[in-house]
């Protein structure tokens, strides 16, 4: 079955066991070691390596030692392709350990050690890294922590908070760069992504107290475990065990205040911050954390969009917070002395100030939550899971945007997809369908989607950003600068077609190389910008071209 299955099949399987074998035993040490061997035969040697350190430090059986330290000095020797001191002392080690072992596999172990200076080894599997492609902020805004200077979260009347451009920005250029505040993974990924930086993830280690989640590597689970999961592990058992359908929901609202209470230290003081919050009624003011928009302080969060909820989602939702009410005062002591019976939550204080606050939570959430769609290794397409990020839910909607999102697990960026002059709004896209249907049919589709009349430039004169836009050599000015308008298009024309092709996977090409082209892409853009005004088509096709790219590179 291993040679035959994918290998992201078989991983997942082996993911499965790691989760729920003992911590410190001898069964998760073999399900290490035999991951690692699932990982050498598809060349992820780094991967394997970092599974045969597991497995040596629980503790393996001294006659299966050999065989673990002979594979050891495979995979050092595929990455080096050479022989090299760290070979060496593994093929020592190998030889060392042999003598425990029973003859047939004693047998299997010399002769694997005897390839080893003859055999062809695969090249190393190359991982994507997303992250690679993320730009970076050149100068920071001292009132928005992260982003770039050069904006400004507004008011306008037809759009609520809106984010503007204080200066003129360039294409390429990242305005936010924030990890989400809160992410949630589908049920089905539990075992195959992170559940800290929500990667997919080849070599995961388990959780060391719950079944459910398992994390790229020891890091991420420390960092959950501060962040959030020392709470959530507690509670994480007895929801599932309770009800399993939409358990995103009790998830993401459990992990807000979870975050919350850390943030204030207790439910009292958390109680008294609402107060405190429900008495600012701007917005913006609102989500202020000492007079600076601070994306990893909770006000932020509190204090997003909610739109109205009808009374069958008012329902589910009271139902699904009163479930996690319930299950935090039964396992945790967060509210003081746990309770035994659901009818003990009268006589808790803050009881109905929590269940309306997880209430809020969902709302918060649905209103916000992007979901993600990452390419796996193969480039294919799948929906993983949600992320909460407190600034990026004030970029409104455009469905001719000038800025992308960019995601590498739980960092996203906005990045500018087109010169954008001081005093412009900068919007995302909510789709990138969107740009290709008719202003009617993208206005209903986003009112039934995302509950508003989109009120962007496209949708007001009605026309569709993908429809054929007139020449920059139509615009007044155009005979002046003729000769570098020429020169540009010259530019556009000599991208190869594989780069303006919609279909291809760009991560079949060298990151070198595609960062190269995102360069040229961005330059040209600029250039652009200097000389003619848009919308026109040659802005158009480049901004296209970069947004093609990003999206392939990168993790939505
Ligand atoms: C995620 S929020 C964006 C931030 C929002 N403006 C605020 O004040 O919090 C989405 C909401 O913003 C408003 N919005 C976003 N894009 C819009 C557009 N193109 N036209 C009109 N309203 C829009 C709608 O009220 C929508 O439900």
């Amino acid at each position: 079955m291993i040679s035959i299955a994918p290998l992201n099949e078989v991983i997942k399987i082996y993911n499965e066991a790691i989760a729920y074998a003992l911590p410190g035993s001898e069964v998760l040490a073999r399900v290490f070691a035999n991951r690692s061997a699932v990982l050498t035969n598809g060349a992820m040697y780094e991967d394997s390596l970092k599974d045969i350190e597991r497995t040596l430090k629980i503790g393996y059986p001294d006659n299966l030692k050999a065989k673990l330290y002979a594979r050891k000095a495979k995979n050092l020797l595929a990455l080096n392709q050479k022989m090299c001191p760290e070979v060496e002392e593994a093929i020592a080690q190998a030889n060392m350990w042999i003598e425990k072992m029973d003859d047939s596999n004693k047998k299997k172990v010399l002769s694997s050690l005897d390839q080893l200076q003859t055999q062809s080894l695969k090249k190393p599997v190359k991982k994507w890294d997303d992250i690679l492609f993320m730009p970076k902020i050149t100068s920071e805004n001292p009132k928005i922590l992260r982003a770039s200077h050069a904006i400004d979260i507004q008011q306008s009347e037809k759009f609520g908070r809106q984010i503007v451009a204080t200066k003129d920005i360039k294409a390429g250029e990242a305005v936010m760069i924030h990890k989400a505040y809160s992410t949630t993974l589908l049920t089905e990924h539990w075992h195959t992504f992170c559940w800290n930086c929500v990667k997919f993830t080849f070599s995961c280690v388990p959780c060391n107290q719950c079944t459910n989640f398992v994390y790229c590597n020891e890091n991420c689970r420390d960092e959950a475990w501060k962040d959030h999961h020392d709470i959530e592990c507690q509670v994480i058992h007895s929801l599932v065990a309770y009800d399993k359908i939409n358990i995103e929901m009790n998830l993401v609202s459990l992990r807000l205040l979870i975050r919350a209470l850390k943030e204030y230290g207790n439910v009292e003081a958390l109680y008294k911050k609402v107060q405190d919050l429900e008495q600012i009624e701007d917005t913006i003011d609102k989500s202020l954390t000492e007079g600076i928009f601070d994306d990893s302080k909770y006000a932020s969060i509190y204090a997003l969009l909610r739109k109205d909820i009808n009374s069958m989602e008012s329902e589910l939702f009271t139902r699904k917070s009163i479930e996690t009410l319930y299950m935090l005062a039964a396992t945790t002591e967060i509210f003081g002395k746990k309770i035994n019976k659901m009818s003990e939550l009268k006589n808790m204080k803050y009881a109905i100030f929590i269940a309306k606050l997880l209430i809020q939570h969902i709302a918060i959430a649905r209103t916000n939550s992007i979901k993600m769609m990452p390419n796996d290794n193969k480039g294919n397409v799948i929906r993983s899971c949600g992320v909460l990020l407190s600034l990026l839910s004030l970029f409104n909607h455009s469905c001719d945007c000038n800025a992308y999102q960019y995601a590498s697990g739980n960092i996203s960026a906005v990045v500018t997809l087109q010169p954008i002059k001081k005093g412009e709004q900068i919007c995302i896209s909510y789709g990138m369908y969107y740009r290709d249907a008719p202003t009617e049919v993208r206005r209903q589709s986003l009112k039934l989607k995302h509950d508003f009349w989109c009120e962007c430039m496209p949708c007001n004169k009605n026309w569709n950003p993908n429809y054929k836009q007139p020449s920059c050599m139509m615009q007044n000015g155009a005979r002046k600068n003729m000769h570098k308008l020429l020169q540009m298009i010259q530019k556009y024309d000599k991208f190869p077609p594989i780069v303006k092709s919609y279909q291809i996977s760009t991560r079949d090409k060298s990151p070198t190389d595609i960062l190269r082209t995102i360069t040229e892409i961005t330059d040209l853009l600029n250039s652009y910008g200097k000389y003619v005004n848009y919308p026109c088509a040659e802005i158009e096709h480049a901004k296209n071209l970069l947004l093609n790219i990003l999206h392939w590179v990168g993790g939505y």
